[in-house]
């Protein structure tokens, strides 16, 4: 592969290291060339405001795959808000068992997720050109999510009220914030509790990272 990110693909499979994670060769090349495809149609499709190669691999790859131990590994996840496919196409390339489900409202940036999915062969990745709270739980692939994430889409209380109708019974959703959201947190909607709340470290990346996981106070945590 050639392209911009090859001169930062050393970062890459550093901070792939220090995360933990043990990624195959092939993965690896994809998590790049989806970093080459958002550089190369940010301006048309006005993706993301991140234009530098070294921080496509930190802020938008290496990011995405801070949160992958915390997932589900197998099941149904949906990508709320999700842009230029963050951090639903990242997950969808290091988790064939995992089929994920990218909501987005915008159509170009839907088009583009599309034409990602396809350059990259995802057939564990569909893109939903709709807003979030249009979709039924019936219209993704499998059903009622085991996850539901976003990335800088909401506040807690906006994502679940949004989204909270398609996570399945005993799922959980996993929001992706910078600062510790405790004012958000108390935000909640009657039902839902904050059953885990973990600060990650994203390697090159020096701002505070948090992941909240949301479930049913029926479902017995809190
Ligand atoms: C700040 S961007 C974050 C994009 C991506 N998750 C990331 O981290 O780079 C928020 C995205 O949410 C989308 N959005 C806003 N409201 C939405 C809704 N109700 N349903 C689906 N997408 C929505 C916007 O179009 C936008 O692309």
């Amino acid at each position: 592969m050639s392209g911009r990110l090859q001169a930062h693909a050393a970062q890459l499979a550093e901070g792939i290291a220090e995360l933990g994670l043990v990624l195959a060769d092939e993965t690896v090349e994809r998590l790049l060339a989806f970093g080459e495809l958002l550089l190369k149609w940010n301006k048309v499709y006005n993706l993301t405001a991140i234009r530098n190669p070294q921080e496509v691999i930190t802020h938008h790859l290496l990011d995405s795959l801070a949160v992958l131990p915390q997932l589900p590994t197998a099941g149904c996840l949906a990508d709320i808000g999700s842009g230029g496919g963050l951090p639903g196409v990242v997950l969808a390339i290091v988790n064939p068992g995992l089929i994920v489900s990218s909501i987005e409202t915008v159509g170009k940036k839907a088009s583009f997720q599309q034409q990602a999915k396809i350059e990259l062969g995802l057939g564990n990745f569909s893109v939903f050109n709709k807003r979030v709270e249009q979709l039924r739980a019936e219209d993704l692939p499998g059903g009622a999510a085991d996850g539901v994430i976003s990335r800088a889409f909401s506040s807690l209380a906006d994502f679940v009220s949004l989204s909270g109708h398609l996570v399945a019974g005993g799922g959980a959703l996993y929001a992706m914030k910078g600062v510790h959201p405790a004012g958000e947190i108390a935000a909640l909607p009657a039902g839902w509790l904050a059953s885990e709340v973990r600060a990650l470290t994203v390697p090159g990346l020096d701002a505070e990272r948090h992941l909240v996981v949301i479930r049913r106070a029926v479902d017995g945590v809190g």
